[in-house]
């Protein structure tokens, strides 16, 4: 039997039916994967499991007893725990008081409990200072901690919620090895990802979503990554590769000044998708920030940008990777977002032209496939990778001239990547110029025409298409010079 058994899901957000009567199944000692589109309903079944959700119907058993968490508490109290981004963790307390949260006696014997945290982090083979506040690590060590945390009161079943999209790939690894090390105390892990290669890496066994339905759980030995995809999209993909295309004339050229940069010269042409290669902390996402000038500041066709509001009056805009902090305003209506950026240019006498708005919400909800395709909706509520097309529909609104575009398809489901890629490709033979930097060598060596590569802070290669992964990979890993 199961140490958790979900069965006939179902939940219905407004007119949307999110989940159709799901069954999952997660035993003691797996890692199981759940893929799907976005809008799958993912994330829906993993809120109703860790108790941030009440289901509109169906059970779920832990142990062979019932399990009906009215919030996330009472689930945890239960061993079912769901590994936020936002973590939970008391900054200005130390990693091992963190640790003893929770469980803390009335009065703390502190020998005592730095002794309990080494010997915890010791099991779970972390390297982590006891005594360092929290708040003095990086974000990938401090999901460790709520991680060993979360082990520490016992956690039966953990849920991570694409863990790995901020995380450098050192503390990718130091992450893996946890998780492996949960399987091997028999904790039931269930991992949701968009990048297949982490499923066929990690997990055990996966579980395909599809609109709400289970499609599949499936062995990940009896798969492959182009059968996961048919399974997801229900039917085949092939990778993107961009249609060749002969650029334009040079648009301008960025000067790049920014801290820890060497100085930086890019001359970008239209029609042209520059990528921007590198691991976290390379450079890569300060150049480009400092094109739209954020954390340093560019010269565009000799003309300074320090501020964005520079970068927008030259119509440069940058698309960032953080759209929920940065790029959308959670509480305001899909089509408030969109517009937000050209408020002015619809404004007449201070009046928002109410026909114009719609005509410009409604090409880009249309050009996006933006889903469900309803702008009244609040931002929060739509899936990961439409809030994704949501930011982008707002940089696209503003008609700008070069679009710089951190992280594209970070959180955005195969089928809905390619359709990204083709609509890049589309503006970019629409005169504009692009600057795209990722962490993901497939997407750079699909859509661009050519890769800076970064290590240190500066530029150590330029690579031009036809693009090869394994060479890019080199590069950006320093295995080749
Ligand atoms: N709070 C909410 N209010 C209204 N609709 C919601 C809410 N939360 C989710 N939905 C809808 O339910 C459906 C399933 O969303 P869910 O977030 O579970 O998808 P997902 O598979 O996790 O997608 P992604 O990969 O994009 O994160 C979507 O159509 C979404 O718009």
């Amino acid at each position: 039997m199961a140490l958790l058994e979900m069965r006939g899901i179902r939940k219905r957000f407004g007119g949307v039916e999110a989940l159709r009567g799901v069954d999952l199944a997660l035993e003691a000692g797996e890692i199981h994967a759940l893929v799907g589109e976005n809008g799958a309903g993912k994330s829906t079944l993993m809120k109703v499991l860790s108790g941030a959700l009440q289901p509109d119907a169906g059970e779920v058993e832990l142990d062979g007893r019932p399990l009906r968490p009215r919030n996330v508490a009472e689930a945890q109290r239960a061993g079912v725990v769901m590994v936020y981004q936002e973590l939970n963790l008391v900054p200005e307390l130390t990693v091992a008081e963190n640790l003893a949260l929770g469980h803390l006696p009335v009065v703390v014997r502190y020998g005592r409990l730095y002794e309990a945290a080494r010997a915890l982090l010791g099991k779970m083979a972390l390297e982590l200072p006891p005594d360092a506040k929290v708040s003095s690590l990086g974000a990938g060590a401090q999901q460790l901690v709520a991680v060993a945390r979360a082990f520490a009161q016992r956690a039966k079943v953990m849920v991570f919620d694409e863990p790995t999209a901020t995380l450098s790939a050192g503390e990718v690894d130091q992450l893996f090895g946890l998780i492996r090390r949960l399987r091997t105390e028999g904790v039931a892990v269930a991992y949701i990802s968009h990048r297949l290669e982490e499923i066929f890496e990690l997990a055990d066994r996966v579980t395909v979503l599809r609109d709400g339905e289970r499609v599949a759980t499936t062995g990940v030995g009896e798969l492959t990554p182009a059968r996961v995809v048919a399974l997801m999209v229900g039917r085949e993909v092939r990778a993107y590769q961009r249609p060749a295309h002969p650029a334009g004339e040079v648009l301008g050229t960025f000067e790049v000044q920014a801290p820890r940069l060497a100085p930086l010269s890019l001359a970008l042409r239209r029609g042209e998708i520059v990528g921007l290669a590198g691991v976290v902390g390379s450079g890569r996402s300060e150049a480009l920030e400092a094109m739209f000038g954020l954390r340093g500041r560019a010269l565009w066709r000799g003309e300074p940008i320090g501020r964005p509001i520079d970068a927008l009056r030259r119509r440069v805009f940058l698309v960032p990777a953080d759209r929920k902090a940065q790029g959308l305003v959670l509480e305001l209506a899909a089509r408030e977002n969109v517009v937000l950026s050209i408020l002015p240019t619809l404004e007449r006498l201070g009046v928002v032209v109410r026909a114009r708005e719609r005509r410009v919400v409604e090409e880009w909800f249309q050009r996006l496939s933006v889903r469900p395709p309803d702008p009244e909706r609040l931002a929060r509520t739509f899936s990961g990778g439409n809030q994704q097309k949501l930011v982008l529909a707002k940089g696209l609104a503003t008609a700008p001239e070069v679009l710089l575009l951190e992280e594209p398809t970070r959180g955005v489901d195969v089928a809905t990547r390619y359709e990204v890629y083709a609509l890049l490709d589309d503006l970019a033979r629409g005169g504009l110029g692009l600057v795209v930097s990722s962490s993901d060598t497939e997407e750079l060596c699909g859509l661009c025409d050519r890769v800076l590569v970064f290590r240190g802070g500066r530029v150590v290669a330029e690579l031009t298409a036809p693009l090869r992964r394994e060479e890019v990979v080199a590069r950006v890993t320093g295995a080749v010079a």
